[in-house]
């Protein structure tokens, strides 16, 4: 198969991944036959540095042209004094809502190699970490409106508004219980109902859906529990579904337990099949250009390319054994090293996979 994919390289320490994935697409299209193309657009703080616009309508109109779009991250110290609209993050924010991407799927599953990575108690890895966060990634408040006032005092004062319409409500909460449906039915639900309106409104929506899937096991949970009850019993959850800023927050903290933030890869699609696959993680500014990062999440975010997207599950299959191959052979990263264990360096970390494929 042909595949026009879009590959936004990012800022800081995404270059380094996004080489590495791209080489293991690479051999993906070789060993099975398919030919990729990519289009190079650019976003985020390159973006800023080449068109003084953090996604310009041609870097846009790029992605909406092509299959899917690989991006590493974006954003960094060199771009952190500009204005909100004009930062690297709202080019990233206007590029999954200019592709109607509502849906963010972060797994949360631990590699059984890297137990020893987790900061949690082996007792309780050994029951269990495999769950996914179904985080809405295009409404809350991320695209609210933001304003600074002048107080009469003198002082200023921000806003930033949280608004969910029952239409964006009800279109995630259904990826969330089809999600549970597939996987071992336990669906919950995450906000904060006990203060917002909007998670008010959010649980009377899934309420109303929960009655279109009576196989499924359907809870609910307050963020600031959930957040404690990842570390304390993270056994306890299949599919979480929750609104866009805890998504940011809960999956950050789900990636630790499984050993590394940087293992986690996300799929990000709306109603059709061109998506946005990206690691969970950032742009790595601490680490830029030593070849430390771990290229690992980004190359897992191509196989959900390969198979959420493209329908080559084979292939998807093919990388994911690859990196548990590596993982099994003890060759691991700064960032999820533990004793006894070989630690390679993001390009040797690349090389290794692709050997595997
Ligand atoms: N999707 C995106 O483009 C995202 C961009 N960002 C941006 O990234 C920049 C840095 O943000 P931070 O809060 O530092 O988050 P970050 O995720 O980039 O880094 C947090 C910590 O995790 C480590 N880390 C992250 N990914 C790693 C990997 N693959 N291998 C090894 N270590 C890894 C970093 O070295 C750092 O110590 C900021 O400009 C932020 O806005 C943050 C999150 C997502
Ligand atoms: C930088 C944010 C806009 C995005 C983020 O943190 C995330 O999607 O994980
Ligand atoms: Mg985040």
């Amino acid at each position: 198969m042909e595949k026009n994919i879009a590959v936004i390289w990012g800022d800081c320490s995404s270059p380094e991944i996004v080489k590495q994935t791209i080489r293991v697409l690479d051999k993906v299209a070789e060993k099975y036959g398919h030919t990729f193309h990519y289009t190079d657009a650019a976003m985020g703080g390159e973006a800023i540095d080449k068109y003084g616009d953090p996604l310009p309508q041609h870097e846009l109109d790029k992605c909406l042209a092509a299959d899917s779009v690989l991006l590493g991250a974006v954003g960094g110290p060199k771009w952190e004094g500009l204005p909100g609209e004009q930062r690297p993050e709202k080019g990233l924010l206007r590029l999954r809502a200019g592709m109607g991407l509502y849906s963010n799927n972060r797994p949360a599953k631990i590699w059984p190699q890297l137990a020893p990575a987790s900061p949690l108690k082996p007792e309780i890895v050994a029951q269990g970490i495999d769950f996914i966060i179904v985080r809405e990634l295009i409404g809350g408040v991320y695209f609210g409106n933001h304003e600074t006032h002048t107080l009469a005092s003198g002082e200023k004062q921000a806003i930033d508004s949280m608004p969910y319409a029952e239409h964006e409500i009800e279109r995630i909460g259904r990826i969330g219980f089809e999600t549970a449906r597939k996987r071992r039915k336990k669906l919950c639900c995450v906000d904060k109902a006990n203060v917002l309106d909007t998670s008010r409104l959010w649980r009377s929506v899934m309420h109303r859906l929960q009655a279109e899937y009576p196989d499924v096991e359907y809870s609910e949970m307050f963020v600031d529990n959930c957040a404690m009850q990842i570390v304390k019993n993270p056994a306890q959850f299949d599919v979480i579904v929750t609104e866009n800023m805890f998504g940011d927050i809960l999956s950050d903290e789900a990636s630790m337990i499984t050993g590394s933030i940087g293992m986690i890869p996300s799929s990000s699609l709306g109603d059709g099949t061109r998506g946005l696959y990206e690691p969970i993680h950032g742009s790595a500014p601490d680490i830029a250009g030593k070849d430390i990062v771990n290229p690992t999440a980004c190359i897992l975010s191509a196989a959900m390319m390969l198979r959420y997207s493209f329908g080559m599950a084979e292939e998807a299959d093919a990388i994911e054994t690859a990196v548990n191959k590596v993982l099994d052979k003890g060759l691991r990263t700064a960032d999820n090293m533990s004793e006894g264990c070989t630690c390679l360096g993001c390009t040797a970390m690349g090389d290794a996979i692709l050997a595997e494929i």
